[in-house]
């Protein structure tokens, strides 16, 4: 088959990262999360708590420099391959803002967009949340009179090799921080960021045999990668028979309505009884080293592995690995000789394949009420 990475990036004329966005001083912590939770039905009393995560850290989330390390890391991967195609960035919850990024690029002449989403996995909060978000950005410029671009999400990438081999890498850098006689005896904790159930259960499209299944796409593609993790290092370490499991972190909402379980901290109570001799903890839900990884997994978890005497330790996320930056390289490439109605092959590890270019319009569907979505069917 012909190799879709050489035929260059037409039809699209920019690549848009589009990210999620958070405060950089302790001003702009109550606005970042007025953005994020509006309409949500979070209670009060969760966002203080959320605050304080944030001013721990003096007000400033690690997510807006971790994506200027990408965007460099994009540019100059894409400048190295002789991929001349610009590059922009925009948040969907804080500045820079998604809607600022679509009128610069709009602005800059360019009418047909390639969008990567820092969010590895199908599901509402990971997916469409982000194209209604494109879709208000579409609909802000067309009433200034602005040209409507065409924007196309690039596919999810969670079994792209380029994702998950730095992973099973950290993974191995981590058991490697615990003392050596506790690495063979060590287990694996694969976290992600728990959703509701019911959101869960609707996530991936209708014909995705993987949404008839508990937890739907979301639950089974975490599960994916957590297996292809889990034998990669069962195959460098020779430990064929470490127990490892799919957990949950950062749940917020309202305690009556059901979350994705374990908890983290709950998990290593759990396992510190069942005589775990040390844990690993593994971000696969984050693409990078944010608030979420840096308060519940570094504050949160590693002061309730103390309390219990549990050594534990935690794997980087991929952040701007030059392995993530050239399968985003890929990825766009892919799709631009897709949508030039050339054969591709498109790069995936494990059972489940590659994910659908395009969203059905059905595909994991707003919990709350349907809004319009751009980048769909
Ligand atoms: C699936 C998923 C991802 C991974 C995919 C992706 O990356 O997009 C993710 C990422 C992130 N979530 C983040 C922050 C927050 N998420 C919240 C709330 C929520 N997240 C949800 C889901 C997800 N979230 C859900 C179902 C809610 C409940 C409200 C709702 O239904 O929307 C809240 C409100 C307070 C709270 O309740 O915790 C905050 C502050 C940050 C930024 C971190 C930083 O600042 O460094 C990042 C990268
Ligand atoms: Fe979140």
């Amino acid at each position: 088959m012909a190799d879709s990475t050489a035929g260059g990036p037409a039809p699209y004329d920019a690549l848009l990262l589009l990210s999620f966005g958070g405060p950089e001083g302790p001003e702009e912590v109550v606005p970042f999360l007025e953005n994020v939770t509006r309409g949500r039905g979070i209670p009060k009393e969760r966002l203080a708590e959320v605050g304080q995560h944030y001013f721990l850290f003096g007000g400033v989330s690690p997510i807006n420099a971790q994506n200027r390390e990408l965007l460099a890391a994009l540019r100059k991967d894409f400048a190295e391959h002789g991929l001349d195609l610009p590059v922009y960035w925009g948040n969907r919850n804080w500045a820079p803002y998604l809607v600022d990024a679509l009128r610069e690029l709009v602005d800059d002449g360019h009418r047909r967009i390639a969008v990567l989403a820092t969010s590895a996995y199908a599901g509402y909060s990971g997916c469409r949340q982000y194209r209604e978000n494109l879709a208000d950005a579409l609909a802000t410029l067309a009433a200034e009179g602005r040209p409507e671009p065409t924007v196309d999400k690039l596919r999810h990438f969670y079994n792209h090799p380029g994702f998950v081999e730095p992973m099973v890498e950290a993974t191995l850098a981590a058991l490697a921080d615990l003392p050596e006689e506790l690495r063979a005896g060590a287990e694996l904790a694969f976290t992600t960021h728990s959703i509701p159930t019911a959101m869960a259960d609707s996530s991936g499209a209708p014909d995705d045999p993987a949404r008839a299944t508990p937890g739907g796409a979301y639950v089974a593609q975490h599960l994916e990668v957590a297996g292809l993790i889990a034998a990669a290092v069962a195959g460098a370490t020779g430990v064929a028979d470490r127990r490892w499991q799919l957990v949950y972190q950062s749940r917020s909402g309202a305690p009556h309505i059901p979350w994705l379980e374990p908890d983290i901290c709950d998990h290593l109570t759990q396992r510190q009884q069942g005589g775990a001799d040390a844990v690993v903890m593994v971000p696969i839900g984050f693409v990078s080293d944010h608030m979420e990884v840096k308060y519940d997994l570094d504050t949160e978890a590693v002061a309730r592995a103390a309390e219990l005497g549990l050594p534990v330790a935690r794997a980087a996320t991929v952040g701007a690995d030059p392995r993530f930056t050239a399968a985003v390289r890929e990825l766009l490439l892919e799709r631009a000789a897709a949508e030039r109605g050339e054969p591709v092959r498109r790069c995936a590890l494990g059972a489940l394949g590659p994910s659908h270019d395009r969203c059905p319009a059905a595909c994991c569907p707003n919990p709350r009420a349907p809004r319009p979505a751009a980048a769909q069917d």
